[in-house]
């Protein structure tokens, strides 16, 4: 796919109708493995449905697993896309934006799994597990990817602990730091969350000497592989170019649109508490999942659920840093929103006319950080962009507020780079784009009143 342009003048939709791409690959080899996996994890559940629900937990369970498999069976065989059945509070939206993919196709043609745009199908295959939950009453509360992400919390504790006590170590000192010093700070911290969307976790823990370096040490290593360093506009855009905290403008709110559960959550929380804390913010606002979603994406619960574990380590920072976190969320310093659109298929360009609530909500933040690949994906409407093209080019118009993408990459879409950057990452590693090990701290403040 040489960056074609469509007829209304963006490129092509990435899509698995690409033989031989990472879209391609992916719906032909990954999800289906996803499938069977919350297949295994449902059927392993059998006995605590039993137990919870009796009978009627147990057939639940078996109703799930047949439409999953059935389900499974329609993606593996490029079945026409099916509308939802079940009574969410989006379900009309997925509907409708059925009817909308359709009409961008020929008459005898209907959106499907190797034919429609990528984004649109991966997302669906979510929405369509946890259709399979919903419609099986005794079960509708399960979340069958809420095992791995506590799993993926446990196997981080190292570097957990490690990043805690870096925080409270300047949390401490926090009044005697320069201009200067607080900024290298903010951008340690700010890199912390960036390699925390790395899922793998091999920032620290994840390696088999995990003691060895802590995610803050890790971090010079990593520079290189950073493609985009946009982080000093984010410091600006703080400040404002005033000192924080001093008699300058009053201290803004910063959203972050979260990513992952896990060792990536806890980045997160580590850097609004410094955000705050520095007085660099006087409010955080949260956006999670309503659903489970992509695997490992934050839910509600599991936002609660990792601050009240981080409360209850046996760890003096550990724990420290998880009683404060849980007094930012009950004085209102922090707040967690789990808006419906997050988990809609949309291009985030078309936010402002599809949840035009949303859109208000953000415009009230001073700075919206957007953490991980799947919201660079939307950020950018996944489509097949030269990488020279300009951040906000691929934007298209979604620009609430002053905004940050901090993505590791792992789909093929990058804008912003230099001439011959990619050329130059293709000639040398192949498979740059989505393996992970590079990223990008990508800012964009377009048309924003002063
Ligand atoms: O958690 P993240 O950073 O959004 O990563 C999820 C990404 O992983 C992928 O499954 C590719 O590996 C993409 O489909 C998706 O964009
Ligand atoms: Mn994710």
């Amino acid at each position: 796919m040489a960056n074609q342009v469509t007829l209304r003048g963006v490129p092509e939709s990435l899509s698995a109708k690409f033989v031989g791409t990472f879209a391609y690959l992916t719906v032909r080899d990954r999800l289906p493995t996803i499938l069977t996996k919350v297949i295994d994890t449902i059927h392993r559940n059998k006995n605590k449905f039993f137990e919870e629900h009796g009978e009627e937990g147990v057939q639940a369970e078996k109703r799930a697993i047949s439409f999953l498999s059935k389900l499974r069976n329609e993606l593996q065989t490029d079945k026409p896309v099916l509308a939802l059945t079940d009574d969410g509070v989006d379900t009309d939206m997925w509907n409708q934006y059925l009817q909308r993919q359709q009409s961008l196709m020929d008459e005898n043609e209907s959106p499907s799994w190797f034919k429609s745009p990528w984004l649109y199908m991966e997302c669906y295959m979510y929405r369509r597990i946890q259709e399979s939950i919903r419609l099986n009453p005794p079960i509708c509360d399960f979340d069958v990817f809420r095992a791995a992400k506590t799993q993926s919390y446990f196997e981080s504790q190292q570097a957990i602990i490690a990043i805690c006590t870096y925080l409270q170590g300047l949390n401490k000192n926090m009044n005697d730091f320069s201009e200067e010093q607080l900024m290298g700070q903010f951008l340690k911290l700010l890199q912390v969350s960036l390699w925390g969307n790395k899922c793998d976790l091999s920032i620290s823990a994840g390696q088999e000497n995990s003691q060895k370096s802590s995610p803050v040490e890790a971090l010079e290593d990593l520079k290189s592989f950073i493609l985009v360093d946009d982080s000093h506009l984010v410091w600006s855009a703080l400040t404002g170019g005033k000192t924080p905290g001093g008699s300058g403008k009053p201290q803004g709110r910063v959203d972050i649109v979260l990513d992952n559960a896990g060792f990536e959550l806890v980045t997160d929380l580590v850097f609004a508490d410094f955000l705050v804390s520095s007085g660099l913010a006087r409010q955080v606002h949260f956006h999670g999942k309503s659903m489970p979603w992509f695997v490992s994406d934050t839910t509600r619960e599991d936002f609660s659920w990792t601050i009240r574990q981080t409360m209850a380590a046996n760890h003096k920072w550990m724990s420290k840093s998880g009683a404060q976190w849980q007094r930012y969320v009950k004085d209102g310093t922090w707040c967690y929103h789990d808006h419906p659109f997050w988990t809609l298929p949309h291009e985030f360009c078309d936010m402002a006319a599809d949840a035009p609530d949303l859109y208000a909500a953000l415009q009230e933040a001073d700075l919206v950080l957007f953490k991980g690949d799947l919201n660079y994906r939307k950020l950018t409407s996944d489509r097949d962009w030269a990488h020279t093209e300009t951040f906000e080019r691929a934007l298209r118009g979604f620009q609430p507020a002053p905004l940050c993408s901090l993505r590791t990459l792992k789909a093929n879409v990058q804008v912003g780079l230099r001439p011959d950057q990619g050329e130059s990452l293709t000639a040398r590693e192949p498979g740059w784009m989505t393996s992970g090990a590079y990223a990008v701290i990508q800012f964009s403040s377009h048309h924003r009143e002063q």
